[in-house]
């Protein structure tokens, strides 16, 4: 177990991280996202874990060890930066060792675990290549298996796929869980991209201005946000009110039946949870402002009740026209800290 209590970090006079508590469970293969806005502190936090950043506050231990005292290098922790930080110069094979010699492990010991990890990442035969000749992509690949040749007690990954292309990141963040899974690595991972956290992750750490705000598994982060920040964090872009009363949510957006005990809801809606569809008798009204073909589906801003509301829609629908519209009760998000108002 990862624990962090009450744990203060900052740069000169201002504090980065304040009072931030978490724990996370560190046994087999389990994947933890640190998922939050740019600037909020997830790096830092990743480098306070990693003893690379002084606490000014708090404490974090491992499996019930203070790490207060263990320097970096004797935490067992590897860790993988945005842009990989290989030597440019050196082999791929230099590089994945290095951890391992600087432990001074004996050299045939050293080339198995080598080729080993070489094979994991899908870069068998790379071994005599120069780390600067090659993609991002496979550079990213060398750095996770330097970082895990010395068989690490945790894996810290900041924002390894940031500096990749979409199409590479999602392909590369499917590959990294293979990987932690064949190597049994507890691991935390930084993103700011929510989709990213879940495609990797079992469960998901949000953080905003130096705290953990939620602390779920993805199916419950999606349905349940803490807060409306957190909504609009993980892509509600619309905030609205309403009320349950015998298994029917009422709101001035429409009724659906829902599953939830009677009492004022405050809901989260993603463009997915807004179907359009045609003016029909019972059916709320929107008048589309803006319409966008996307590669999956038509995407419509609706104004309606005095508020705006994105929507998704399977009908051709021209700017100006009025639509009818239901919401999803499946992909509604309950904000569990509630108060009043839509936006
Ligand atoms: N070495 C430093 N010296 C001074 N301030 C710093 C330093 N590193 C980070 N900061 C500040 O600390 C805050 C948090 O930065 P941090 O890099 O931890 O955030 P982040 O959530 O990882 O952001 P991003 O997603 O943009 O990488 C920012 O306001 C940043 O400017």
């Amino acid at each position: 177990m990862l624990e962090l209590s009450s744990v203060t970090v900052g740069y000169r006079s201002e504090m980065v991280l304040t009072d931030l508590d978490l724990a996370i469970g560190t046994s087999g293969a389990a994947i933890t996202a640190l998922l939050g806005p740019s600037g909020c502190g997830k790096s830092t936090l990743i480098r306070a874990i990693a003893g690379l950043e002084p606490l000014s506050g708090g404490a974090i231990s491992f499996d019930g060890e203070d790490l207060a005292p263990v320097p970096v290098h004797r935490r067992d922790f590897g860790v993988v930066f945005q842009d990989g930080q290989l030597l440019p110069g050196r082999t791929v094979t230099d590089n994945v060792a290095y951890g391992l010699r600087v432990r001074r492990r004996p050299k045939r010991e050293i080339a198995e675990r080598v080729g080993e990890l070489l094979e994991l990442v899908d870069l068998a035969g790379f071994g005599s290549r120069k780390a600067a000749e090659l993609s991002g992509g496979q550079q990213q690949r060398v750095a996770l298996a330097r970082a895990l040749a010395p068989r690490p007690r945790l894996l810290l990954l900041d924002e390894p796929l940031s500096a990749l292309d979409r199409q590479l990141r999602e392909r590369l963040a499917l590959q990294i869980t293979e990987v932690i899974a064949a190597t049994a690595t507890p691991t935390i991972v930084v993103t700011h991209d929510h989709t990213e956290a879940a495609m990797m992750a079992d469960r998901i750490a949000v953080m905003e201005a130096g705290r953990i705000i939620q602390y779920d598994v993805p199916e419950k982060l999606w349905r349940t946000p803490r807060t409306e920040s957190v909504a609009r964090f993980i892509g509600c872009t619309t905030i609205c009110d309403g009320a349950v009363r015998g298994g029917v949510l009422d709101s001035s957006l429409g009724s659906v039946p829902i599953d939830l005990p009677d009492g004022p809801v405050r809901l989260g809606l993603r463009p997915e949870a807004v179907m359009v569809g045609p003016v029909t008798g019972g059916r709320p009204v929107g008048r589309a402002v803006h319409v966008a073909s996307l590669p999956d589906g038509v995407r419509v801003r609706l104004s309606t009740a005095g508020l705006e509301l994105d929507a998704v829609s399977d009908i051709r629908v021209e700017v100006g026209a009025d639509v009818g519209f239901t919401l999803d009760p499946n992909r509604i998000a309950i904000i569990t800290e509630a108060s009043i108002g839509c936006r």
